[in-house]
């Protein structure tokens, strides 16, 4: 892989999580958009090794717009900087040549324990070198995490739930009588509930704003001046329940999208450059 001028080169960020991959196009060091794509199917072989040029590669993961912005089809590949929390979907792109797959013991947080997520160490980084440690991320994605780390960049630790969507399917598959729910609440419902979509809904937002707010507190008591940062795809969804349940502790949210890619955009930077 050609090495990357940091200030003006192109190169692509890949995370792939448990729903969905998420792509970003950098230029440089300054993020120049993010876009969304599904899964490969577990059928289908695409042909990744292949990729010598952005032609090669599937519209469906690179969209037109992206290709013309990298020049046109028939321009160099850039390379792709690969996070993965999906094994399976990692060994599809382990052969691809342009790609460089990030891995754990790369992320210079100290006490991270072997099995720890790439994403929630990404997240982490990118937040404490955005704003500083200590620092508490909240990834409100397929599973909701909390991870934290101390003013020295040591992580205290963190916890795993089932996020909203998985709450709300897990329930419906696994009860004979629970209808299946999109979690698109419109408004919060009633806490006592008198039918069964609204019981659903109170159950599952006010024990998981009431955790959200327990897990906050908590870790306000060990780090009085942290900030916190809220990624994923429900954090805006999560982020108007905080604000109308608890709206002083909402106030102090940091809503960032993009935490993935800062943590690296700080990975890239300190590659080694000819
Ligand atoms: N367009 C969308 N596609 C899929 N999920 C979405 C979308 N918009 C919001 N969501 C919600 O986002 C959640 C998944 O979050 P996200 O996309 O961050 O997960 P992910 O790709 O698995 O990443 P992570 O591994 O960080 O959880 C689901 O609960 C889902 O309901
Ligand atoms: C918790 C998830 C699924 C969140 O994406 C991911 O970070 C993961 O698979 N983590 C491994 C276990 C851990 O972080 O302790
Ligand atoms: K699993």
């Amino acid at each position: 892989m050609t090495p990357l001028k940091p200030t003006e080169d192109p190169w692509l960020a890949l995370e792939i999580g448990n729903s969905r991959l998420h792509w970003a196009l950098f230029i440089g060091n300054t993020l120049n958009c993010t876009w969304d794509t599904d899964h490969f199917p577990e059928s289908s072989t695409p042909q990744l090794p292949e990729c010598k040029s952005l032609a090669d590669l599937p519209p469906e993961i690179l969209p037109s717009f992206i290709t013309g912005k990298l020049g046109g089809k028939n321009s160099t590949h850039p390379p792709i900087f690969l996070a993965s929390v999906v094994p399976q979907q990692t060994a599809l792109w382990q052969t691809h040549p342009h790609v460089r797959i990030i891995t754990l013991p790369e992320i210079p947080l100290l006490n991270m324990y072997p099995t720890l997520g790439i994403d929630r160490a990404l997240a982490l980084w990118g937040a404490g070198k955005n704003w500083s440690f200590p620092m508490l991320v909240i990834d409100a994605g397929t599973a909701l995490t909390f991870t934290g780390a101390a003013a020295n960049k040591s992580l205290v630790g963190g916890a795993i739930l089932p996020g909203l969507g998985l709450q709300f399917n897990n329930l419906g598959e696994k009860t004979a009588q629970l209808p299946q729910l999109k979690q698109e609440i419109i408004s919060l419902p009633p806490r006592f509930a008198l039918n069964t979509p609204a019981a659903i809904q109170s159950g599952i937002i006010y024990t998981m704003l009431a955790g959200i707010k327990d897990f906050i507190m908590a870790w306000w008591e060990l780090f009085p001046e942290s900030k916190i940062v809220i990624k994923g795809g429900d954090r805006i969804l999560l982020c108007n329940y905080l604000q109308i349940q608890f709206p002083e502790i909402a106030a102090h949210l940091i809503v960032e999208p993009n935490l993935i890619f800062w943590g690296i955009r700080e990975i890239v930077a300190a590659f080694p450059v000819n």
